[in-house]
């Protein structure tokens, strides 16, 4: 049992849904800002949301290349706790969007082949956590939230000197291989969670955090 593994519900756009989550032990709760997701929500629907988030769950907002305009007024809004970047910010980037708002940063780094996790090395000095992510596939209209996974092995037995969490396609069925292989503490969700694309299912989200904790038989 690993009841201290974290577990981020991202792409929540109702408030039955963020009720979900809490109770089931999420520590953090995502909204997408990106028009083109089924997930995503409006500034004053985020804010809405987030106001009901209890202290001890982490609120966190993804954006994809955000301008600083669409931050300001975002971070203006809803009460945060961490900015996802989920495009392709630069290291400068992020430090300037690290500095300007004064959040903590989660950057996502895309998997697909060993040659990727370079990539980590080069945002570990900037960013506050990593969130290490299947690379989308061609064609996609996101750069996440595509119910993929990457090969999980590429990462088995690494570690990096903070925090991180592993995402894409990780479900209630393969979550507990998903730790096992990778050893990681921290997970992210979305399509795994859902009943339709956009649609969370409390049921899925409970078995989930259960099936990673090693909490069922799963
Ligand atoms: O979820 C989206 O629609 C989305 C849109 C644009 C950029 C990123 C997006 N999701 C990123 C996430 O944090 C997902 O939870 C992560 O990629 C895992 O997704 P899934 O494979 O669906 O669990």
């Amino acid at each position: 049992m690993s009841t201290d593994i974290r577990v981020k519900i991202c792409g929540l756009t109702a408030a039955a849904d963020v009720a979900a989550a809490v109770a089931a032990g999420a520590a953090y709760v995502g909204f997408v800002f990106f028009e083109k997701s089924p997930r995503h929500v409006a500034v004053d629907t985020a804010r809405t949301l987030a106001l009901d988030v209890p202290p001890g769950v982490a609120k966190v907002a993804l954006t994809v290349d955000a301008d600083n305009a669409a931050l300001d007024a975002l971070t203006g809004r809803v009460p945060l706790d961490f900015l996802q970047l989920h495009g392709e910010e630069s290291p400068a980037r992020v430090a300037e969007i690290k500095a300007r708002y004064g959040l903590p940063v989660m950057k996502a780094i895309g998997v697909a082949e060993a040659a990727d996790l370079a990539q980590i090395d080069v945002y570990a000095g900037v960013a506050d956590q990593l969130l290490i992510d299947a690379k989308p596939p061609p064609g996609a209209t996101r750069p996440g939230g595509n119910a993929l996974a990457f090969d999980w092995r590429l990462i088995e037995g690494r570690d990096w000197p903070l925090p991180w969490l592993l995402a894409g396609g990780l479900t209630p069925g393969n979550v507990a291989q998903a730790v096992a292989r990778t050893g990681a503490r921290q997970l992210d969700v979305s399509s795994g969670v859902e009943r339709a694309p956009g649609v969370k299912d409390a049921k899925l989200i409970r078995t989930f955090i259960d099936n990673a904790r090693g909490l069922t038989d799963a």
